[in-house]
């Protein structure tokens, strides 16, 4: 019959912790009697036992120690207690212990001649004695087959049953012979014990008792006195040495043999009992002290002897198996759970993308429909008024020459750089390290999303109002109080001014010729060639007639240093705007006609692409950020940049929007060309433009235009029997208030614009996820970006930065999450330029340079530009009570440049820059439109180069007029 019992093996394996027994070390001390060698010295004893568990310092009386006099053990052995009685009493049971399965060691601790060898040959004497008595109690036998066989004994003879008439049936003598080898004792002993407990009698021939070696340990440790006190050396002093080598912490059994045997006892699973030996004698006193306090240590050690249980291979194998299979079960529910929970996330997630896509999709095919009408409504009144309006009749077919000296005037404030410093510091570009920095690839980004703005409206604006209808009759009267000798300004200057506004509205679409509009004919390249050959003829082509308010500004450019040869430089520049201008005027109908149309077309097609990516969305969402690699923009141009356009498509499809009226098509302040980033760049994202639409964040960011609309509201009520002010707030044809007109766009607008913002959002949630991600709580940032922004507003003021720059930074970002980068990367370069003024040194962009005294210079001319512009925008009847409100006089140049510097530079107050914003919004005259003036902020209002395309962008905005 062999051992199947695997089961009760494994309960015993599970019973084991139960019986681990946590307890201390038993430590008994021995002293031994004097020996001759003490006696005939007179080397009196010390120490002397004076209970079972107490040992006395004798000799204490009147001496100062600073030892204790008594300790106290488990036991205590004097003298004239024999090695029997030590044995019984404190090794006994733990020597034992390795009867029932614990692992057991018998130590003996001392000095030298202390006593210890002959303490440990009794109790080991004592102890196998007692394990063999202990054996000769059990049997192990095997019946198999019907034969008996004693599995302790190393003879395999069957053993015979007799028949005692006391005991009952029992089996032939069990040998003893086998009892006899030591080590095959313990084993056996342990093999018994485990079948005493699980019941068995039998033993399977094949169990293997190797698994399970019960160790009882007899030690007898070297003298622990210090090998300086022995006397010791050589091989003595080596193995000394090596038998009390101890260390803190880690125990370093394998540093020794004898730690190593003792591993299993040393480490906690063994009963310890521990005599200590020592010796009375006076002399001996410092090894007794030390035994005594190695004792008192002893005792404070705890042990945890487990019960070992022999198992068999079988057993074995089963536990592991289970355990094995356990594990596995445990591992497969764990990632079931798991890829269950994430599989439907993200199933519901991508569900959800699903939807929204769905919906923007039919959002996009709605506005591709509406665009898709509008081109046939613009091409279908074309033909109308081709067909209606009979040749020669057009208002603008006016002699060239004539057109050109009405608009001049508003080209005067711009110069090219100096060309020796161009050349001289064309080096310094190549090499300034922080210029690069500055516009690196951070940067890159800001350029894209401004220019992606203008750039989107700009392409698919649609038929502006202003465009088609008659120009308004307004007169202007422009009278300075003290005017400068030679003004002279007449009614036809003035129309043609008004006539400039409309200009200035579309040098993006229709300020250009046919071939040089964005067409997609032309890839960003040709365009540029283009417009360089366009900005050359030109130069070269132009006449050009300083106006009487050119006239005025000289004393203006000398107040300001402005030498001639850069007055010259900026009088040609000024003949690209204003031989575009001219053209304009001859060609305008038709050409408008065609740039809408083309911008249209344009639209259309993008929305359809924004559609066709939209539909593929799902491959690439997640998958872009503003920091991705130049690689991974170039891979993923196709997606970012149909994303670009679909907010685009949305944005020209607000009936808002249309009339929108943004200018400068080419200006940009992220430091890129448009055409340069339209062709390397990923589309950045689109902002959605100011229509005061609360922010994603739900703060209640008061935008331009809510605050434009507040004050017509106010002015409206106010005035409402102000027959002069119903042209600036009554609609054309007198019908509907201009609030009502607009109230109903800006309902229309705010519909779509959430629209527009939320997709907007979506999308960037999408696509900048890893950039995003650091994004700070919104109440967080928002009051961070106000701060920021306050220190924006004094680089600003500290580097001169252009006002038109400062402006269209100002107006797009208001604190929405993703305005962060833009912020810091302003920030940085700012502070970069900022650095460069403050040592003195140049900087040099795009060729071109810029000191500090050369920004204030270009300030300035701006600063005269605009309030130039301003000036011209005021209806004469406006002006008075717009500048009396703000309490400023407006016959005085000088208080005009004041007005321009208070709204502009001087002052870091947010409100006062707002409210400043406001009144010049309502200064250039768009108020009547219900929409954000931005045309105050860019375009031709500030400088004509502006649009012109070699400088539009930020860094050479600062050129604009330098
Ligand atoms: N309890 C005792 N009663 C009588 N004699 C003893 C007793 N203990 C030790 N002795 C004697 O003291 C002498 C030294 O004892 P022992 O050899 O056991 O010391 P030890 O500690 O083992 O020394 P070492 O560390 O050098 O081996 C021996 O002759 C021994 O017989």
């Amino acid at each position: 019959m062999g051992v199947e019992g695997g089961d009760q093996e494994l309960q015993q394996l599970n019973a084991q912790e139960s019986d681990a027994r946590h307890e201390k070390i038993l430590v008994s001390v021995r002293l031994r009697p004097l020996n001759d060698k003490e006696i005939q010295s007179n080397d009196f004893s010390d120490w002397e036992s004076i209970n079972h568990t107490t040992i006395l310092f004798k000799n204490c009386l009147g001496e100062r120690s600073m030892y204790p006099n008594a300790y106290t053990f488990d036991r205590v052995f004097g003298y004239d207690e024999s090695t029997r009685k030590v044995y019984e009493e404190s090794a006994k049971e733990i020597a034992l212990s390795v009867l029932n399965g614990i692992n057991s060691s018998v130590f003996a601790y001392g000095q030298t001649s202390s006593g210890k060898t002959f303490t440990m040959s009794g109790i080991t004497q004592y102890a196998v004695a007692d394990i063999y008595d202990y054996i000769e109690q059990f049997s192990a036998i095997e019946i198999y087959n019907e034969l008996v066989r004693d599995l302790l004994s190393v003879d395999t003879t069957p053993l015979r049953l007799l028949d005692d008439p006391e005991r009952g049936t029992v089996v032939e003598k069990l040998t003893e012979e086998t009892l006899r080898d030591k080590s095959h004792l313990l084993e056996l002993i342990a093999v018994c014990e485990a079948q005493r407990q699980t019941g068995e009698t039998t033993l399977n021939e094949t169990s293997s008792r190797s698994h399970q070696i019960l160790r009882l340990n007899f030690v007898d440790l070297a003298g622990s006195e210090r090998t300086s006190q022995t006397l010791a050396s050589g091989a003595r002093l080596k193995e000394g040495s090596h038998i009390n080598r101890r260390r803190n912490g880690h125990i370093p059994y394998r540093d020794s043999k004898l730690t190593r045997i003792l591993q299993n006892s040393l480490g906690g699973n063994a009963r310890t009992a521990i005599i200590c030996t020592m010796s009375p004698a006076h002399s001996h006193l410092e090894q007794s002290r030390n035994t005594l306090l190695f004792a008192s240590c002893a005792k404070e050690v705890s042990t945890n002897a487990q019960v070992n249980v022999v198992m068999s291979d079988k057993a074995l194998v089963k536990q592991l198996r289970k355990e094995l299979a356990k594990l596995e079960s445990e591992l497969k529910n764990m990632s079931m759970v798991s890829s269950t929970g994430d599989v439907s996330a993200v199933l519901r997630e991508k569900e959800l993308q699903i939807e929204k896509m769905d919906n923007e999709i039919k959002e996009l095919s709605r506005q591709r429909d509406l665009a898709q009408s509008k081109v046939e409504e613009l091409l279908e009144s074309t033909r109308k008024e081709q067909a209606s309006q009979p040749k020669g009749t057009d208002v603008y077919s006016q002699p060239r020459s004539e057109s050109r000296e009405k608009i001049v005037w508003l080209d005067e404030s711009s110069e090219t750089s100096d060309t020796s410093d161009y050349q001289r510091l064309d080096a310094d570009l190549a090499t300034s390290e922080s210029f690069h920095y500055i516009d690196g690839h951070v940067g890159f980004n800001l350029a894209t999303q401004s220019s992606d703005l203008l750039a989107n409206i700009d392409e698919n604006l649609l038929p502006n109002e202003s465009l088609l209808q008659p120009l308004e009759d307004t007169t202007l009267d422009f009278t300075p109080a003290d005017p400068s000798p030679g003004i002279r300004i007449d009614e036809d200057i003035e129309d043609n001014c008004k006539e400039v506004r409309c200009i200035e509205v579309e040098e993006g679409s229709i300020n250009r010729k046919p071939e040089l509009s964005d067409s997609v004919m032309f890839s960003p390249e040709e365009k540029e060639i283009q417009n360089e050959k366009e900005f050359q003829r030109d130069l070269h082509d132009k006449e050009y007639i300083i106006s009487a308010d050119e006239r005025e500004s000289e004393k203006f450019d000398k107040k300001y240093s402005i030498s001639a040869e850069e007055k010259n430089d900026k009088e040609s520049h000024y003949s690209d705007t204003e031989s575009i201008v001219f053209e304009l005027k001859e060609e305008k109908p038709k050409q408008q006609t065609d740039a809408e149309h083309d911008a249209l077309v344009q639209k259309i097609k993008e929305l359809q692409r924004t559609i066709d990516m939209l539909v593929n969305h799902n491959h690439t969402l997640g998958n872009l950020s503003p920091y991705s690699t130049d690689s991974e923009k170039s891979s993923s141009r196709g997606s970012s940049f149909s994303r670009s356009r679909s907010c685009k498509a949305i944005l020209t499809s607000s009936p808002t929007f249309e009339n929108v009226v943004i200018h400068s098509r080419d200006f940009s302040f992220g430091g890129f060309d448009k055409e340069q980033v339209s062709s390397d760049r990923p589309k950045g994202l689109p902002r959605v433009s100011d229509h005061g639409q609360p922010s994603r964040l739900g703060h209640p960011i008061p935008s331009i235009r809510n605050a434009i609309m507040n004050e017509m509201e106010r002015d409206q009520y106010k005035n409402s029997d102000a027959s002069d002010n119903s042209s600036l707030y009554s609609s054309d044809d007198g019908r509907t208030s201009i609030k009502e007109r607009t109230e109903a766009k800006e309902s229309e607008c705010n519909e779509s614009e959430r629209d527009v913002s939320s997709y907007m959002m979506r999308v960037r949630d999408c696509m900048s996820e890893g950039a995003m991600s650091t994004v700070q709580s919104p109440l967080n940032w928002f009051e961070e970006f106000e701060s920021q922004r306050l220190k924006i507003i004094e680089l600003w003021h500290a580097c001169h930065i252009p006002l038109v720059h400062r402006t269209y930074f100002f107006l797009l970002f208001k604190g929405d999450p993703s305005d962060k980068i833009y912020i810091e990367v302003e920030l940085r370069r700012l502070s970069f330029i900022k650095n460069r003024f403050d040592q003195g040194q140049k900087i040099v962009m795009d060729g071109q340079v810029f000191t500090p005294s050369s920004s204030i210079r270009a300030l300035n001319q701006e600063r005269e530009m605009l309030m130039r512009q301003m000036y011209k925008k005021i209806p004469a009847q406006e002006r008075e009570s717009l500048f009396e409100k703000w309490g400023i006089a407006i016959n005085s140049k000088q208080r005009r440049q004041q007005l321009a510097r208070c709204l502009w530079t001087d002052t870091k107050d947010m409100q006062h820059i707002r409210e400043s914003a406001n009144l010049v919004a309502k200064l250039v005259g768009f108020v009547d439109e219900g929409q954000v003036p931005k045309e105050m902020f860019v375009g031709p209002s500030v400088g004509p180069k502006s649009m012109n395309r070699r400088s539009y962008s930020w860094k050479s905005g600062m050129s604009i007029v330098s």
